[in-house]
């Protein structure tokens, strides 16, 4: 039997017609990048439920409603533990967004994502997510900073309309 250790996480971003909300994380895993909100997802509390706890705790925004827009899996060389992050958007929420402990929020235009001071995976999956195509995608990483292999393809398209398969 393979070991493979799974640990589910959530990813939100806050949209307005133009706008994405990004927050700077100021502690922890991903330190000093722009990204969305989200975590892991506790012992008896539900994707959804997880997603927006965590929104809510970082930057005090409540989703009404949050549409699920990708699933990345991220493995990192050298390491067992996969991290399966479930990506959403909230377009209905109450709550303007508030400076957290963890994060720093800021609205950013859409032609204007600081994509130099986020993950390097995000460039390549954020067309999915801004163009509101659904998508799936696997990053292989070495350290935090390099991408050695990926994938993404469009959710509910077959193999052969893979958008990028790539070794870098
Ligand atoms: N945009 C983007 N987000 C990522 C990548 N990798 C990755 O884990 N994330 C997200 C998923 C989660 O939202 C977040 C990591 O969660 P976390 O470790 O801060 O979780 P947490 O708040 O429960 O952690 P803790 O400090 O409370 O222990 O980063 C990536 O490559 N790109």
């Amino acid at each position: 039997m393979s070991l493979s250790l799974k640990k589910i996480l959530t990813l939100v971003f806050v949209r307005e017609p133009g706008k994405i909300l990004l927050g700077m994380k100021k502690r922890g895993f991903g330190c000093g990048r722009w990204n969305g909100f989200g975590g892991k997802v506790e012992k008896g509390e539900t994707i959804l439920q997880g997603a927006k706890r965590e929104l809510l705790e970082e930057c005090g925004v409540s989703a009404k409603h949050l549409e699920s827009v990708g699933l990345i899996n991220f493995e990192f060389e050298n390491e067992p533990e996969i991290l399966e992050v479930h990506v959403f958007q909230a377009s209905k929420y109450t709550g303007e967004p508030i400076e957290t402990e963890e994060m720093r929020p800021q609205w950013y235009k859409e032609s204007e994502i600081p994509f130099h001071l986020m993950w390097p995976d995000d460039e390549l999956w954020f067309p999915y997510l801004l163009s509101g195509k659904q998508f799936e995608a696997f990053f292989l990483f070495r350290g935090m900073d390099v991408v050695l292999e990926y994938w993404i393809k469009e959710k509910g398209l077959n193999l052969n309309s893979f958008s990028d398969i790539n070794k870098r």
